[in-house]
């Protein structure tokens, strides 16, 4: 069984009759090595707490199985799987203090108390928590209350640490502090861990790998990397990246020696043949209509570019953000310096072959990104 810290096999999850409820996980299969970060993706509704509350315990599963270092666990109570967590509403217990509460998460360990002290001291100064220590979770924020849970959890020796927005009350600079040291604390000690999300920026900076899910069901699960440049289908690649792609259906055409892409409004996109592999080309052939995506970073003002009209311009202090109307749609880009263009202003767009994504017209299904069959 390799190292594998989790094993999902065919999980599905009913809320009511199997079959008949609600059908928040479908058919989901993944596997988690040894040591792995994993970030579970997606908007709201997409089933990602299900299946955390799946491994943990909290909810059964309907059909199929688990297993957490290869031993089945799916029909065992929380308590006999060997995960941490830190969940929304797996509250603090109210009569301990914040220390006493994280402390009680070592108590199984049976260190030493100076380890416990230790241990406590060094993880509430990396969740910035020391100051508050010694009050009851009554008396402390939402915020606080979040990173001592998270705190709990994290100091448990476990098999997996389960982690369910675990920074979602936290104001944007901390959370952005407090991701980079729990990564680092994680991958020091070798912990496998989950972490549920529908923020993309936190699965970017903490995840080995992304699994993206929507409706239930596993779209794509790979690292940020290929995520970005490999979408799978059309979901995940307007789904990760931010502005996010743009997105404009086309129909097809081979003329002479090359390939047209047409988009409302008469707007057409000619490219060489020879930009596009033999086998994307073949994959082209033949079919009537695409969906095509182009992230606003790769789309490049050119003189003799396809028209398009600007909206919207802003100047974030790092990056321009030039919304236009393009092809009876919006087309952003980005651009890295400050721009001065004025709503009504003309400019021609040149969208570069290999910044092309293309995707399925009906399933969504992603045929090539750039030159190259997906
Ligand atoms: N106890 C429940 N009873 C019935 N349906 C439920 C229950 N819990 C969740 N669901 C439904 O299952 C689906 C998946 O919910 P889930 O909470 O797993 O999604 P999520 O991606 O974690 O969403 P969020 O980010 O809003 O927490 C949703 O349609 C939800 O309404």
């Amino acid at each position: 069984m390799s190292g594998a810290a989790l094993q999902i096999t065919g999980v599905d999850k009913f809320y009511g009759a199997v079959d008949r409820g609600v059908h928040a996980v479908k058919n989901l299969s993944i596997n988690i090595e040894k040591g792995e970060i994993i970030a579970l993706l997606g908007s709201s509704g997409c089933g990602k707490t299900s299946t955390l509350r799946m491994i943990a315990g909290f909810e059964e599963v309907s059909r199929g199985r688990i297993a957490i270092d290869g031993r089945e666990v799916h029909m065992l109570p929380p308590v006999k799987r060997n995960v941490a967590m830190a969940f929304e509403g797996y509250s603090l217990y109210p009569p301990l203090t914040v220390r006493e509460n994280i402390a009680f998460a070592l108590k199984a360990s049976k260190l030493p108390q100076a380890k416990v002290d230790e241990k406590v001291g060094d993880i509430a100064r990396l969740l910035e928590i020391e100051d508050i220590l010694d009050r009851y979770p009554s008396s402390i924020s939402g915020g606080q209350q979040q990173r001592a849970s998270l705190g709990r959890a994290l100091v448990r020796d476990a098999a997996l640490h389960l982690l369910d927005e675990p920074m979602g009350q936290l104001e944007p600079r901390l959370r952005a502090v407090l991701r980079g040291r729990i990564k680092h604390y994680i991958k020091e000690r070798g912990l496998t861990a989950i972490l549920v999300t529908h923020d993309q920026t936190e699965a970017n900076a903490l995840a080995d790998r992304i699994a993206v899910m929507e409706g239930g069901v596993l779209l794509q699960f790979d690292t940020p990397q290929t995520i970005k440049q490999r979408p799978a289908n059309l979901f995940t690649g307007a789904f990760v990246g931010e502005p996010p792609m743009n997105v404009f259906a086309a129909t097809v055409d081979f003329e002479g020696d090359g390939v047209v892409f047409g988009l409302d409004q008469g707007v057409q996109l000619r490219y060489a043949a020879g930009e596009f592999s033999p086998a994307v080309l073949g994959e082209l052939r033949g079919r009537g209509k695409v969906m095509l995506g182009i992230r606003p970073y790769a789309v490049r003002r050119a003189e003799r570019g396809v028209a398009a009209k600007v909206a919207v311009n802003q100047w974030l202090g790092d990056q321009t953000q030039i919304a236009t109307d393009f092809a009876g749609g919006t087309m952003v880009l980005v651009e890295h310096d400050r721009v001065r263009l004025a709503p009504g202003e003309e400019i021609g767009l040149k969208l570069d072959a290999g910044a092309l994504h293309v995707f399925d017209a009906e399933s969504g299904q992603a045929l090539s990104h750039g030159p190259e069959l997906a």
